[in-house]
């Protein structure tokens, strides 16, 4: 196995600026979150777990396969490296992937009691990608919380086979988003987020 060395700095560089810019917006308080970004068809760059996501530099950043095992580091991947790893062994156009902890997501997860939350009617739908208009039916699914990440990361990869979605939530916890790419990524959060303050607002 052989990791392009410049793909891997360019690779972390886009992490610690993705965490500042997340933490800044109040997206991952208190170490909580984690990041990453695929290197190839079977390795991720992924933030070490325990860090302070808006603090991060490059050696917090280490390689894994997507099994979560590091690679060529005695870094500790994030406790949450598998579910990442899911989802680039899954969705091979994924390029990123951002778990975040918003109050908004927080809140709003717990207060669905369903195991989607539908958004529809929103014109900032549209910058989620593969969707064009504010008419569209866009699914979140829900999952409920769990230390157990293995069996949740198996519990999204039985969902999410039949679901056409860019993102989903874990309950009281967060959410998950992939992308193309890191810019991409933190579309989808800034999208999410305000959507997410929308359904509040109008659950109110
Ligand atoms: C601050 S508690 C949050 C963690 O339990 C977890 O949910 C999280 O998002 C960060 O874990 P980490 O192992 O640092 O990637
Ligand atoms: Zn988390």
């Amino acid at each position: 196995m052989v990791i392009d060395l410049e793909h891997l700095a360019r690779a972390q560089q886009t992490i610690v600026e993705a965490g500042r810019e997340l933490h800044a917006a109040g997206q991952v308080p208190a170490t909580g979150g984690n990041f990453s970004v695929r290197l190839d068809g079977k390795h991720m760059a992924v933030t070490a777990s325990g860090r302070h996501k808006g603090r991060l530099t490059p050696a917090d950043i280490l390689v894994t396969d997507f099994a979560a095992t590091p690679v060529g580091s005695s870094l500790k991947p994030s406790d949450e490296a598998r579910l990442h790893g899911q989802l680039y062994e899954d969705r091979p156009a994924a390029g990123a992937v951002l778990h975040t902890h918003s109050k908004a997501a927080t809140v709003l997860s717990r207060l669905e009691a369903s195991a989607t939350l539908w958004l529809m009617g929103y014109e900032l739908q549209k910058a989620l990608e593969n969707v064009t208009t504010h008419e569209a039916r866009v699914a979140v699914p829900i999952f409920d919380n769990t230390q157990d990440i293995a069996a949740l990361a198996e519990a999204v990869r039985y969902r999410l086979a039949d679901e056409d979605c860019c993102a989903y939530l874990i309950r009281g916890h967060g959410l998950y988003t992939w992308a193309r790419d890191m810019p991409s990524c933190l579309r989808h959060v800034e999208a999410l987020d305000f959507l997410f303050e929308c359904e509040l607002a109008l659950r109110r």
